[in-house]
């Protein structure tokens, strides 16, 4: 049964982290209205950081939404994807800080997806070591994930997102309006995050997702209301407990050690984050496995659901002649890892996941069997 969501009625999650402490709001017709939500301040230089794409569709509406709160409010017009999620563009945010005598009470408004949320943010951190910051994510991948719990950052060629900062914003406001000009692809690519709350931490949502999934492929607000709330209150609850990843907060990487290694090894941006992270489950399902941890049934079903949900689950060749010792290359450079020993987010039982080591050979036969078309 679906759960009774008023779409017209603004939805708040709390994250819980003492000074640092925010809401998420998530709700129709936002943009329009950022500028009324509690936890932003008032200050004179206001900065829309957004990219080519979204500048057209949301960056007007920001913008009159924010002019009774600061004196000015200027904005910086991003190259659009994953490709750009690098020095050179963070580069072109502080020219434009710098230019424009921005000081270290300017808030930053990140307008866009996962990529420029996360550029804004690191920007934030480091501008004037550390200003405010707010996500206004218009994905559905940001508005379920990249803009709450203050990981920002950028790639390197050798790893993804190598370079970065822990730094919350103020607030994150989910205009869900804002997901009605989404590509197929992209949206797609938000469900995969969606769906890697259900094994890691609700099964009982993974079941709600199944039952719903062609309510939510096809947008329907109520649903899409619901799993935004159900996702940022599984993500707020796990940063809350590990803000800076010392322990429980890597569960959230589930899918990422495999996904991760399949964006920087085809190129940053031919592969979708989430169509990587949704194959990426679908690896770390069959290792679990592999180490008796969850049966061939579990896997399964996450596979369906993750192609119900339009993504690809059979991986890339990463290269031709040494495809495991490449994808393996990759993966020690993870962030999770120690020693040089990668540590995988591992389905224990289903609902709940975690960290361990694999031998090579294990690794090799999963990735194998997951290359080859099903
Ligand atoms: N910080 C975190 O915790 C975290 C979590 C998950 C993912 N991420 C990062 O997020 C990034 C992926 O984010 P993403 O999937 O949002 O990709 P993205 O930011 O590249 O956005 C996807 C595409 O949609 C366009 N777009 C954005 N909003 C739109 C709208 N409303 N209508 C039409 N087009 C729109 C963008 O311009 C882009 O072309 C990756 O870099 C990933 O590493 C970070
Ligand atoms: O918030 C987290 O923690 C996550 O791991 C969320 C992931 O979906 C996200 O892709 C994150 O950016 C990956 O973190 P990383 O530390 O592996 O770069
Ligand atoms: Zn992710």
């Amino acid at each position: 049964m679906s759960p009774a969501i008023s779409t017209t009625e603004t939805q708040r999650v709390a994250i819980d982290l003492g000074e640092r402490s925010y809401d998420i709001h998530i709700g129709a017709d936002l943009i329009g209205h950022a500028g009324t939500f509690a936890g932003l301040p008032t200050a004179n230089t206001g900065v829309i950081v957004t990219n080519e794409v979204v500048a057209p569709l949301y960056l007007a509406s920001l913008r009159a939404a924010l002019s009774g709160r600061h004196a000015r409010v200027l904005d910086v017009v991003l190259p659009d994807g994953e490709s750009h999620k690098h020095w050179q563009t963070l580069q072109t945010i502080f020219d434009r800080l710098l230019e424009a005598g921005c000081d270290r009470k300017t808030v930053l408004y990140a307008l866009g997806g996962g990529v420029v949320g996360d550029m804004t943010g690191f920007a934030a951190a480091c501008y004037m070591r550390g200003v405010p910051f707010v996500q206004v994510p218009t994905t559905l991948l940001a508005q379920v994930d990249s803009s709450v719990g203050g990981k920002t950052g950028i790639n390197h060629p050798l790893g993804k997102n190598m370079i970065g900062a822990f730094h919350q914003p103020l607030s994150v406001v989910c205009d869900l309006d804002a997901l009605r000009s989404l590509p197929d692809r992209e949206f797609s690519a938000g469900m995969a995050e969606i769906i890697k709350y259900g094994p890691i931490a609700d099964m009982a949502f993974l079941g709600w997702i199944e039952d719903h999934i062609e309510a939510l492929m096809a947008r329907d607000p109520a649903h899409l209301a619901h799993a935004v709330r159900r996702s940022c209150e599984i993500k707020a609850q796990v940063v809350g407990a590990d803000e800076r990843e010392s322990g429980l907060r890597a569960i959230l990487n589930f899918g990422h050690t495999f996904g991760h290694a399949i964006e920087a090894g085809m190129g940053y941006g031919a592969w979708l984050h989430g169509e990587a992270v949704g194959c990426g489950m679908v690896m770390a399902a069959r290792l679990s496995q592999a180490l008796g941890l969850v049966d061939e049934a579990f896997v399964e079903r996450l596979k369906r659901l993750v192609v119900r949900a339009g993504l690809p689950v059979v991986a890339p060749v990463l290269d031709p002649a040494r495809n495991a010792e490449r994808y393996l290359e990759l993966m020690r450079v993870d962030k999770k890892a120690e020693a040089g020993e990668i540590r995988f987010v591992l389905i224990d039982p289903p609902g709940r996941a975690s960290m361990r080591p694999a031998s090579d050979a294990v690794v090799a036969g999963v990735i194998a069997r997951s290359c080859q078309p099903a």
